[in-house]
């Protein structure tokens, strides 16, 4: 029998059709249902990103504000979630938890196996997968108070989206800016083709298992640090320089390790990524209007992405999205250990529209392997084993 073929990563392997997002690696350019991100930056909201990803059209205004309406009535959670969260160790990582409560709702919103009829019903797909997004900023709000000895800050339905995660983490109005700031930080990382916690979602769904269990698989993958975990790293790695002075010598050690410079790289983009221009350039006009501060983590950001620019620039390594995503948080005063869940609540969007195309036109996913191990081993019983079997 022939041997199959391995791509390591599956880098150019298509696992998929899709009409959800496209990607143009060469010229930097991402765009949801077809539509460039900047437009929707400039005139969308997340709220309707999300129907747009799920629903592959703009929506009416009526099937906008119906979404929204479901939106803002689904964003409690049920008490007994909040009774598994009081067991968590509060010295672990949101994500973690995140991971765990996700994966907790198919237990208090049982929904095994979905039958033929509700697969095929885009209302009931759509609802459920409602809910999940409008929970998880929720839990993972839950999870910031929580781990602090206080109670949860209740959802305000006067809110929108991103206003109301604001307001429940901080307990404060939140400022219109930040608000806007962060809706846009959700429709740039609300879906990106078949990335690795994307093409995870498309496994889970293909066994036909419920979405909690789907989403739950999606956040774990999304954790890792060269995936979404990065944006936290890129924070911790701009702390640890300290200094824009520090940069070109933290480069050069970095490099003469071999070890990654956090936020920088990707498998599809071989130029700067659309995303990270677009959130740098958010930072200097917010900045240039006094609404957030030009700190010095921007400062060092700046001079880190101008430096490692002019150096892995020309084997096409420029920053990506997860760059300058945690610098925004961190001047908005979000915790640098918040950005991966803020991350997976907006990326929520993007792996329900794959679940529900997944489910559209199914089959398990079963690839194949290159065999690398021993054939025909004669066994022998423990007795008789030299201690070189040990
Ligand atoms: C939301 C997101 O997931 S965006 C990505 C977030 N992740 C990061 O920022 C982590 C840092 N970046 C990386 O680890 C990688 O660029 C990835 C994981 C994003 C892409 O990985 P791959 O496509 O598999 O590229 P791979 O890791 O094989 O790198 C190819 C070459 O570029 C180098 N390279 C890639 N990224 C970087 C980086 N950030 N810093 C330094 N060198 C890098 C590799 O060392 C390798 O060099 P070599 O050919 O001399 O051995
Ligand atoms: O596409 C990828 O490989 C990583 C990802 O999710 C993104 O950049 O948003």
């Amino acid at each position: 029998m022939a041997e199959p073929n391995f791509t390591p990563g599956l880098e150019g392997v298509a696992a998929t059709h899709s009409s959800i997002s496209n990607i143009d690696g060469v010229a930097g350019l991402l765009s949801y249902r077809g539509f460039a991100i900047a437009d929707l930056v400039a005139h969308s909201s997340f709220e309707e990103v999300a129907l747009l990803l799920l629903d592959g059209v703009l929506p009416s205004a009526a099937g906008l504000g119906e979404f929204d309406r479901g939106l803002r009535t689904h964003r409690q959670v049920k008490y007994n979630v909040r009774e598994i969260m009081k067991f968590m160790p509060v010295t672990g990582h949101p994500m973690d938890m995140l991971h765990c409560a996700v994966a907790s709702l198919g237990m208090f919103y049982p929904q095994q196996e979905l039958s033929d009829a509700e697969r095929e019903n885009t209302l009931h797909l759509d609802a459920m997968a409602m809910r999940i997004i409008a929970r998880m900023p929720t839990i993972v709000a839950m999870w910031e108070q929580m781990r602090f000895g206080n109670d949860p800050i209740p959802p305000r339905p006067d809110l929108g989206h991103a206003a109301n995660f604001l307001y429940m983490i901080s307990g404060r109005e939140p400022d219109p800016a930040f608000a806007k700031i962060l809706d846009t930080c959700l429709i740039l990382h609300a879906e990106h083709t078949i990335n690795a916690s994307t093409f995870s979602v498309l496994v889970t769904s293909s066994t036909l298992t419920n979405p909690y269990h789907v989403i739950g698989g999606a956040i774990g993958t999304l954790a890792g640090p060269l995936h979404g975990g990065a944006n936290q790293k890129v924070i911790e790695m701009l702390e640890e320089i300290g200094s824009v002075q520090r940069v070109g010598a933290y480069l050069d050690e970095r490099m003469a390790n071999k070890d990654k410079i956090w936020g920088f790289g990707h498998r599809v983009y071989k130029t700067r990524d659309p995303r990270a221009a677009i959130l740098k350039d958010t930072m200097e006009e917010l900045a240039s209007h006094g609404h957030l501060r030009h700190s010095r983590l921007f400062e060092i950001a700046i001079e880190m992405e101008r430096q490692a620019t002019e150096r892995l620039g020309p084997k096409g390594i420029h920053a990506n999205v997860d760059f300058y995503s945690g610098v925004l948080y961190h001047e908005m005063g979000i915790k640098a250990d918040l950005f991966t869940p803020i991350f997976a609540m907006a990326r929520s969007a993007g792996w329900l529209a794959h679940w529900r195309e997944q489910l559209a036109d199914n089959r398990i996913f079963r690839p194949t392997q290159v065999y690398t191990g021993e054939q025909s081993q004669h066994y022998v019983p423990v007795a008789e084993r030299s201690r070189k079997n040990v």
